[in-house]
């Protein structure tokens, strides 16, 4: 459109027409569209702004209605405002409409309308003025869409977003603030942060100051309260809101809810700590390095280890260590780090406190969840003393080997089924196997298999407890097929991982066992005969009276002691002693049966036990049998001896009812028969214990007497039976006794040799004898033989030949004034000790002569061997020499027989002229009797020795 306002509005020429082309030209250029509208709403004229507003030429717009370009929804308004116009002359106001251009686009236009009115006033046009508000309509769209977007943001923002007046009354409230403190919009809305709890009420106004002053704040980490009550922790900004002239008017809050997280934070807070603890109570060095082996993470320990603190985090071994230590760790750290694995080594370690320790690192990667190696966890642990431990469990083991291999006894290793694992090389000496040849081999079938079900009780104890209690006894059969006896002790050791089995150690007591077998035996038997002993019997009987008292059968007991043993002990040795006890029990054994008991008491005494009988009388026939038994000759070497027994019987119930009773009452009743006549039985009465107690008196008082030296030498002049020279005396002990007197030697000699007390009384009758033979030669009588009575017991004894040797030098009596008297029955039984011994005396000089002759029957040739100077013709002979021819007889056989042997006679128990007279017409040179003297004092004696005649003694008589 070159020119937009019509023809019609020009009229002037000239000047004029120069200023109507001015203004066509001004209203052309002016930026507001104008156009002249009749009132039809016709176009008159249209400026060049309008036309292109509108996009439509000058010409085409002259003469149209504005309906033809109006956008037909504003049609409706624009055609009733000029309607309003034409009716009322009302001016229509400013409005904003559209046109739609000839391509369809549409332009929002603001149109403002004035009236020019004719010269009558009356309304003839309509100017409006146009302005495009395309770019204005476009701005406010664009703000609206980004009010939309704004609000659509915040609506559904998860972020809970509220505004608030200065005063804190809440002005917006979106759904996320309604989710996050639980209050709906209507409830918050207006409300004075109902959130805030009290105790962060002055905490919120000091910050909502801030904010209202200008600041904003972020990183807000506030502690709220939803509307349950409930705290909620959150996290936001807040910042003011100020209006168009910068002025704040009111505060805008933005924040998250931050509480489950802080809460996360706070458990992982907890966990965090909780591991640092627990790393930290871990008693071992633990530690995390990163890929470049510089320390992140390391505990108490390690810092205690190494100390520093926290200095060594971000450093590496090779700060650490030297070189060379330094090296292997970051060897094995490579390998490590290459790829998901694990290592283990050790290293001695410099520490903190100057030391240095053998340690075990135990290394692993540390991956991460996505697979990556991000560095390493180590742990240490001190193996200082495990390593000495354990170089001196190996110095031990080495020790225990040696000991185990080098041991006699055996050591087994078993399974708890009893298979062998171990043996000890001793088992080829002990049983001749090989080790290898009994490993996996169960023990029981080795052992006896009667053995075999106490072992397995045994074995199942050992493993029940920890030890065997006592020794498993059991026997293995040796290689060569015989059976050993082994003792075992278990120890339980299947805990013990470098054991894994019970141990055994065993011992071969197959000749322990022997000997204790042996020992048992002996124990129970008489080592002599083999006959049960004193214990065994006592048991015996014990059992023999429990079944006597069940069954009312009686028992009896038999107390045998050898009459004479004492004589044959004392003269032909111990040796033949023992012989003849062997003997004897076997006499015995024979005599009863087999269910019966014979035991050896000691010495010559034996004890039969007859069991079960039904009546005492049963006792005497076995009494009887055993003493028809022993009456037999024994034969002993090369002679015959005679001997016989005694034999006391005591039953059970009458005589006693347990064992002690019976054997002491059987022993009674044999004593008591030995007094009353050897070879003979007898049962027992009460009254015997009378005797028994006397006895015992006797003894114990004689003892006292020995101690004391009560005794006495009364002595009895031996004469020249032609002469009446006393040529010797005799010297005959005494007891002097307090209540009983002067005791004769009948009564206590016997007793004294049974007890043994002769070998002291016979000493001091030796030498009290002895210093009396010397002091009478001292005070100057003619010197005589001191003859001496010797027991059987005192000439046995071996330290009678020092004891004579030792008494004649201390008393100073010549060995010749000495002479000993050995009684015939003695030197009977002669053994070559007993010759040598006679030999020795007679070499010192001593006389020797024998004693009671004529009752033991000796023979020429036996008496040829020994070195006796004298016979004493025993006194019984003598008694009835005169009325008796055979005692004549036997007197003048020993006479003659005495001379062919050069031997010297004297007759004893010279009573009456008759007998001496016989003895001297027989040629019997000397005598001892009463006829000349009895045997009294050395004081009463010294005036006939003095006088020395006693012929002038006896016929003063
Ligand atoms: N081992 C010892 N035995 C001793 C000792 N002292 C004495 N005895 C022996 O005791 C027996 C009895 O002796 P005892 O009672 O002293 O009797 C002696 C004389 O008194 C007695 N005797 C002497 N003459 C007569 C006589 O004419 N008639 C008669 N009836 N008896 C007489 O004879 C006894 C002396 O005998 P012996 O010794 O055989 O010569 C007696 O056996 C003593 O041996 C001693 O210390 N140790």
């Amino acid at each position: 459109m070159a020119n937009g306002l019509s023809p019609e509005s020009s009229g002037a020429s000239s000047g004029l027409d120069i200023d109507l082309e001015l203004a066509r030209e001004a209203l052309d250029r002016t930026p507001v569209g104008l156009v002249l509208d009749n009132l039809d709403g016709i176009c008159v004229l249209a400026n060049r702004t309008f036309c292109e507003l509108v996009d439509y030429p000058a010409q085409a717009l002259r003469g149209l209605s504005f309906r033809a370009i109006t956008h037909p929804e504003d049609i409706d308004r624009d055609e009733a405002a000029l309607n309003r116009l034409t009716a009322h002359g009302e001016i229509p106001g400013s409005v904003e409409k559209r046109f739609v251009r000839p391509d369809g686009s549409i332009v929002w236009v603001q149109r403002s309308t004035s009236l020019i009115r004719g010269v009558g006033g009356e309304v003839r046009f309509m100017v409006s003025a146009f302005v495009d508000l395309t770019e204005r309509r476009a701005k406010d769209r664009a703000i609206y869409q980004m009010n939309e977007f704004l609000t659509a943001v915040v609506e559904n923002s998860p972020v809970a977003i509220f505004t608030t007046d200065p005063e804190g009354r809440i002005t917006f409230w979106n759904p996320a603030a309604e989710r996050t403190f639980g209050y709906k919009r209507e409830e918050a809305m207006g409300q004075s942060a109902p959130f805030v709890p009290d105790a962060k009420r002055e905490e919120a106004h000091t910050l909502r100051q801030r904010v209202l002053g200008g600041e904003v704040l972020t990183g807000l980490e506030l502690e709220r309260q939803r509307v349950d009550g409930s705290t909620i922790y959150i996290n936001g900004a807040a910042a003011p809101l100020r209006d168009e002239n910068d002025r704040v008017t009111g505060l805008l809050v933005a924040c998250i809810d931050t509480t489950e997280a802080k809460l996360t934070e706070r458990e992982l807070g907890r966990q965090l700590h909780f591991t640092r603890a627990m790393i930290d109570a871990i008693p071992s060095p633990v530690y995390f390095k990163d890929r470049e082996g510089r320390y992140k993470v390391y505990n108490r320990a390690w810092d205690d280890l190494f100390g520093g603190g926290q200095s060594w985090i971000g450093r590496t071994v090779f700060d650490m260590f030297e070189r060379e230590l330094a090296d292997v760790h970051h060897d094995r750290d490579k390998t490590l780090y290459d790829k998901p694995a694990s290592t283990s080594y050790e290293a001695k370690v410099p520490t903190a406190a100057g030391g240095e320790l053998e340690m075990l690192y135990n290394k692993v990667s540390f991956v991460e969840r996505s697979g990556e190696v991000a560095g390493l966890i180590g742990v240490i642990t001190d193996v200082t003393r495990y390593k000495e431990a354990e170089r001196a469990l190996e110095a031990s083991e080495a020790r225990f080997r040696v000991l185990t291999e080098s041991a006699l006894d055996l050591i087994s290793v078993l399974t708890e089924d009893g298979i062998i694992t171990y043996q000890s090389p001793s088992l080829k000496h002990l049983i001749g196997f090989e080790p290898a040849e009994t490993i996996g081999k169960s023990v029981f079938d080795l052992v006896h298999h009667d053995d075999a079900e106490h072992v397995r009780a045994a074995f199942k104890r050992i493993l029940e407890m920890s030890q065997s209690r006592e020794p498993i006894e059991y026997r293995v059969r040796h290689k060569d097929g015989m059976w050993r006896t082994f003792e075992s002790l278990g120890t339980n050791t299947i805990s013990n991982p470098h054991i894994g089995g019970v141990v055994f150690n065993s011992r071969d007591i197959t000749d322990r066992k022997v000997i204790q077998q042996r020992i048992q035996h002996l124990a129970y038997h008489d080592n002599l005969t083999g006959l049960p002993n004193r214990s065994l019997l006592q048991d015996r009987l014990a059992h023999s009276i429990a079944r006597g008292e069940r069954s009312g059968k009686k028992v009896a007991v038999l107390f045998i002691d050898l009459d004479n043993f004492k004589n044959i002990n004392d003269t032909l040795g111990h040796d033949v002693g023992d012989e003849l006890l062997r003997q004897v029990s076997r006499r015995l054994s024979d005599c009863v049966r087999v269910e019966d008991t014979i035991a050896r008491q000691g010495g010559d005494e034996f004890i039969v036990l007859l069991d079960s009988l039904e009546d005492g009388r049963g006792a005497s026939v076995v009494a009887q049998k055993i003493l028809n038994s022993l009456r037999l000759p024994f034969l002993l070497g090369a002679t015959e001896q005679h001997v016989s027994g005694s034999v006391g019987i005591a039953l059970y119930p009458e005589d006693g009812r347990d064992a002690q009773t019976l054997m002491k009452n059987a022993d009674t009743a044999m004593f008591h028969g030995k007094g009353l006549g050897k070879n003979t039985y007898q049962y027992f009465t009460a009254q015997m214990n009378i005797a028994v107690k006397r006895r015992m008196t006797l003894e114990s008082a004689l003892r006292r007497a020995v101690m004391q030296k009560d005794f006495l030498l009364h002595y009895q002049p031996q004469i020249n039976l032609e002469t009446g020279e006393v040529i010797a005396v005799e010297a005959l002990v005494r007891w002097k006794t307090e209540d009983s007197g002067t005791v004769m030697p009948g009564d206590f000699i016997p007793l004294a040799e049974e007890t043994g007390l002769i070998n002291e009384i016979g000493e001091w009758v030796l030498r009290e004898g002895c210093r009396q033979a010397k002091e009478w030669q001292v005070a100057g009588l003619t010197p005589r033989r001191m003859a001496i009575n010797l027991s059987a017991r005192q000439f046995a004894d071996k330290a009678f030949l020092d004891m004579v040797t030792r008494v004649l030098a201390e008393t100073g009596l010549a060995p010749e004034y000495l002479e000993l008297e050995i009684t015939e029955s003695q030197v009977m039984r002669q053994t070559d000790g007993m010759i040598m011994l006679l030999n020795r005396l007679s070499e010192m000089g001593i006389h020797l002569a024998i004693d009671d002759f004529g009752t033991g029957y000796s023979s020429l040739s036996y008496l040829k061997r020994l070195p006796i100077q004298k016979l004493k013709i025993d006194q019984s002979f003598i008694r009835d020499i005169t009325v008796d021819p055979n005692d004549t007889a036997i007197v003048v056989a020993i006479i003659n027989m005495a001379k062919s042997l050069d031997l010297d006679t004297i007759a004893e128990g010279v009573e009456t002229a008759g007998q001496l007279a016989l003895l001297r017409s027989k040629g019997c040179r000397v005598g001892q009797g009463f006829y000349f003297s009895a045997p009294m004092s050395a004081e009463a004696l010294y005036p006939l020795l003095k006088q020395n005649n006693l012929y002038l003694q006896s016929r003063a008589r």
